[in-house]
């Protein structure tokens, strides 16, 4: 027969310091935050016996390179000692026998004080019971090799209270020094309800500490009273706030905004555009949520500060706000949220993600409130975070609506609001990528038809949101640009008109070519438009385009070989219903039909809107006196201003790539 005795599990505290460092806690600071949480917890208990009992955590950083950590809490009596200190995940904190619910308090999972293991080798804990006051002391010591001690201290004259007493291990000693528990302790504790103070020396840096008669006493004479004076030569330097910024009484509200932005500042490290509060009741959520004053890379929701319960859970907590609130950072305080066992994250459930619904309602309203309003702050808000605007639109009907009435587009008809272009034009045809905008944008200009560039983050998603929604809500028709809107603008000429105007076309195309411009000849309307210049800035969807052609039918693949790649940078359309290019493309070649040319190709490149750079305007003063010079002579076509017979590029081939001509002619 086997054995079959119940026996109980072995704890290698080892193996559970390891896991706890390396796999559950973010980093071994988060120790100053376990013991700050059991003192803050001890007073929460022992106010539920002695409601005015003093509620103050002492934090004495010592010249020995220990670290004092005196709290005015419930304390333990040796049978609470044995039973809550020397047993791996026991907390008092689940049990409702010893006085309060479990959401009253910080800790829950019994293995906090563990983690004091990652930076010391020895724990102590000098205590004394609130709730015995006849018990006496005691003193339960801790090893990292698991083992403890515990003997009762009846001689000592010790206050109601837990000291605890870590002893450095070796080579980590600095996560003791003063410096650093000052800073952990504002870290975590800046929003404890409870009096959270370090001992720092008097008029110099935390760490010159002075060597002093406490570091040797004997364990007994380092409870300290919680509420003690400081040893001579230092300070209690108070860490804690008795009221979050958001929570105190101002006396108006601008003052309240001052504040705010001034605690932004300290904590955010900017100004904010302005604040928005929250505060989901159900979940005893309260908080700010700070506009950013400068732009950011859209999505992800941001990263916020999250306190539970007063205690720092995060700086970084993700998630906590939609991918569009990407244009604040929040600090909460909630006190019905749970943390993860590592207090690092919040724990996902029924109550988070409702919380995480209102605090994205509260954002939105605001947003929508503030937009609507046109004031100077809605101006400077869409002015900086129009993206996030675009963003929520994409999921937000309101917005949606909002957006088509506030936010400005490129179009070729200037810069409109959606709701602008649709009173204009009766309709909205957008161009989805920017690419495709700058290519149809000249000829849409000429031909006064309205074109809105969507080829922004988002405006494409944006648009299509709104097309799909039909017509309605005083923008008519809302809809991409379409094979039909590009047909209509370039049409190929006959095959008959393309081979009579071949060598033309190919002699304008030398005159081009200094120019990095291809000549096309396409007809379009308006006739009296004779040229536009058609860009290529994207060998990508030139990439695409041939992609489509070649699976393209025929006169679909033609109307895009209008937009396909020119092997040059540019491709300067001629419209072959215009008389002047008839005209051009009839005249024999020479020096003043390269100069109409020229001259077509600066005016086409106004048209695309693009700066005319001191190249082109040259082209442009060459090519007029070239024209000027033939007219006042009543010369033709192919005649030089000179009087001599030449092509199309004339006789000097720089004179097709500046007023080189005009200088020598
Ligand atoms: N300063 C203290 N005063 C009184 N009791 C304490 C003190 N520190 C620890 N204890 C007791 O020891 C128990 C275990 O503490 P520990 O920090 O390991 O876990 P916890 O605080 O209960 O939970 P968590 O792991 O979530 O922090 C506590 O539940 C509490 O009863």
């Amino acid at each position: 027969m086997t054995d079959a005795a119940a026996r109980a599990f072995q704890v290698d505290l080892h193996g559970v310091v390891d896991l706890l460092a390396r796999h559950l806690y973010s980093g071994p600071r988060v120790y100053l935050r376990e013991l700050l949480q059991n003192g803050v917890d001890a007073i929460t208990a022992r106010r539920a016996v002695d409601p005015g009992c003093p509620a103050t955590v002492r934090l004495r950083p010592l010249a020995d390179g220990s670290l004092l950590v005196v709290d005015s809490g419930v304390g333990l009596t040796r049978a609470e000692a044995e039973e809550l200190l020397a047993t791996v995940g026991r907390s008092s904190k689940r049990d409702l026998d010893l006085g309060v619910g479990r959401e009253e308090f910080l800790g829950q999972f019994g293995i906090g004080l563990l983690s004091a293991f990652m930076v010391a080798d020895r724990i102590e804990l000098v205590s004394r019971s609130a709730r015995d006051p006849q018990a006496p002391a005691v003193r339960w010591r801790g090893h990292a090799d698991g083992s403890y001690d515990l003997v009762e201290l009846p001689d000592a004259d010790v206050p109601p209270g837990s000291t605890v007493r870590l002893r450095p291990r070796r080579d980590l000693e600095h996560w003791l020094a003063g410096e650093t528990v000052a800073a952990l302790a504002a870290e975590f504790g800046s929003l404890l309800p409870v009096d959270v103070a370090v001992e720092v020396p008097l008029g110099s840096g935390a760490s010159a500490a002075p060597v002093d008669e406490v570091a040797d006493a004997p364990p007994a004479a380092d409870a300290l009273p919680a509420d003690g004076a400081p040893r001579p030569g230092h300070a209690w330097r108070r860490v804690s706030e008795p009221e979050a910024p958001w929570a105190r009484a101002y006396p108006d509200e601008a003052a309240r905004a001052r504040a705010l932005a001034r605690y932004c500042e300290q904590t955010f490290g900017f100004t904010p555009l302005a604040h928005v509060d929250l505060a989901v009741p159900l979940a005893g959520v309260s908080g700010v949520a700070f506009v950013l004053p400068a732009a950011v890379p859209p999505g992800g929701g941001g990263s916020h500060r999250v306190y539970l319960k007063r205690m720092l859970l995060g700086a970084r907590v993700e998630g906590l706000l939609p991918e569009w609130a990407f244009f604040v950072r929040c600090v909460i305080d909630a006190s019905g949220l749970r943390p993860t066992a590592s207090r690092e994250q919040l724990y996902t459930d029924e109550v988070l993600l409702a919380t995480q619904e209102a605090l994205a309602d509260a954002v939105r309203s605001w947003t929508l409130r503030t937009l609507e309003s046109s004031t100077a702050l809605a101006r400077q808000f869409v002015a900086t975070h129009h993206l996030a605007v675009r963003s929520l639109a994409l999921t937000d009907d309101t917005m949606l609506d909002l957006a088509a009435r506030i936010l400005p587009y490129e179009t070729t008809d200037g810069t409109l609001t959606l709701a602008e272009v649709a009173a204009e034009h009766g309709q909205v045809v957008y161009a989805p990528t920017l690419e495709e905008y700058k290519r149809i944008a000249p000829v849409a200009r000429a031909q006064g038809v309205a074109v809105v560039n969507a080829g922004y983050v988002y405006d494409a998603d944006l648009l299509a949101r709104l097309a799909a929604r039909g017509p309605g809500r005083g923008l008519g028709e809302v809809r991409p640009l379409g094979a039909g809107d590009i047909a209509q603008v370039l049409a190929p000429v006959t095959p008959e008109r393309e081979l009579a105007t071949l060598d033309a076309v190919r002699a304008g195309g030398e005159v081009l070519r200094p120019l990095d411009t291809e000549l096309v000849l396409r007809t379009f309307e308006p006739a009296e438009l004779p040229a536009v210049l058609l860009h290529d800035r994207d060998g990508d969807h030139q990439r695409d385009l041939r992609a489509a052609m070649a699976e393209a039918d025929d006169v679909w693949s033609d109307v895009l070989a209008g937009f396909a790649a020119p092997a040059a940078a540019r491709q300067l359309v001629l419209n072959d219903a215009s008389t002047l290019v008839r005209d051009l493309l009839d005249a024999p070649p020479g020096e003043v039909t390269a100069a109409g040319l020229r001259s077509l190709y600066v005016s086409a490149l106004l048209l695309s809107g693009e700066p005319l750079r001191a190249r082109d305007a040259e082209l442009m003063t060459g090519s007029m006196s070239v024209l000027l010079r033939a007219g006042l002579r009543g010369g033709g076509g192919g005649v030089r201003a000179d009087g001599g017979a030449a092509g199309w590029t004339g006789a000097d081939d720089e004179a097709a790539g500046g007023p080189a001509g005009e200088e020598r002619a």
